[in-house]
């Protein structure tokens, strides 16, 4: 499903264009597909939002730029780990929240690729990942939990964990994922959180995505904002 999301989603790929490119399994058989047009003759300058997703282009041969070179995009495609109705997502399962927002925003316009099992009514029951400072840690964590007690979430913050001790990002902060199970002001918890000094981001992308494109056994579909 995740190879028909990716199909689907290269038919909005055009010669020429400066290319956001996401991170995770979906992105992945995204770059797979986009290596094999692009060694028939496709040009494309891609931004990867990972190292993990630079690694993987530039063994297929996809050619790359910093978002330094290229700080305007055509077209930003990733995956998500939940998506709702309006098209807000919960992203960051991978830890390349930060850089894939910031390549999404810089791109005028955004594809989620997904299979059916993201699509959700209420945002939440994917952890919600909140990229944060190393430094002054337990007061973030302080400030987050008094934050989404105001507004009524309830759920731990684990720090997440990689097989050498904490999970550091590629820009070399921390992850809390924040287990609410559902959030049902996505909007408020998003703008609050950016107020807490340590937080450096979220993975709350609130009116981002142009489309989603949704594969289930069936084939894919095209998601609009309802
Ligand atoms: O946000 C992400 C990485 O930070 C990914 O897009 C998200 O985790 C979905 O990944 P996958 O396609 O493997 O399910």
């Amino acid at each position: 499903m995740k190879i028909k999301a990716a199909e689907a989603a290269l038919q909005h790929v055009e010669d020429g264009m400066r290319l956001g490119i996401g991170t995770g399994s979906t992105a992945e058989e995204f770059v797979r597909l986009l290596a094999e047009k692009v060694s028939g003759g496709l040009r494309v300058q891609g931004v990867p939002t990972s190292e993990r997703t630079a690694r993987l282009c530039l063994e297929l041969g996809v050619p790359l730029k910093s978002l330094d070179e290229l700080p305007e995009l055509d077209l930003t495609i990733d995956g998500a780990d939940e998506v709702d109705g309006a098209l807000r997502l919960v992203k960051g399962g991978g830890g390349a929240l930060l850089r894939e927002k910031i390549v999404a925003s810089a791109s005028s316009r955004m594809i989620v690729i997904a299979d059916e099992s993201k699509v959700v009514e209420t945002l939440g029951k994917f952890p919600l990942p909140i990229e944060v400072n190393p430094f002054g840690l337990a007061t973030t964590r302080i400030a987050i939990e008094k934050l989404a007690s105001k507004l009524g979430l309830s759920g731990d913050l684990k720090l997440r964990k990689s097989d050498d001790g904490a999970f550091t990002t590629d820009g070399g902060h921390l992850i809390l994922d924040a287990f609410f199970g559902r959030i049902p002001d996505a909007e408020a918890l998003a703008t609050q959180l950016n107020s807490i000094p340590g937080v450096v981001e979220h993975g709350l992308f609130i009116n981002m995505a142009s489309f989603a494109i949704i594969a289930g056994p069936a084939g894919a579909r095209t998601m609009q904002a309802k």
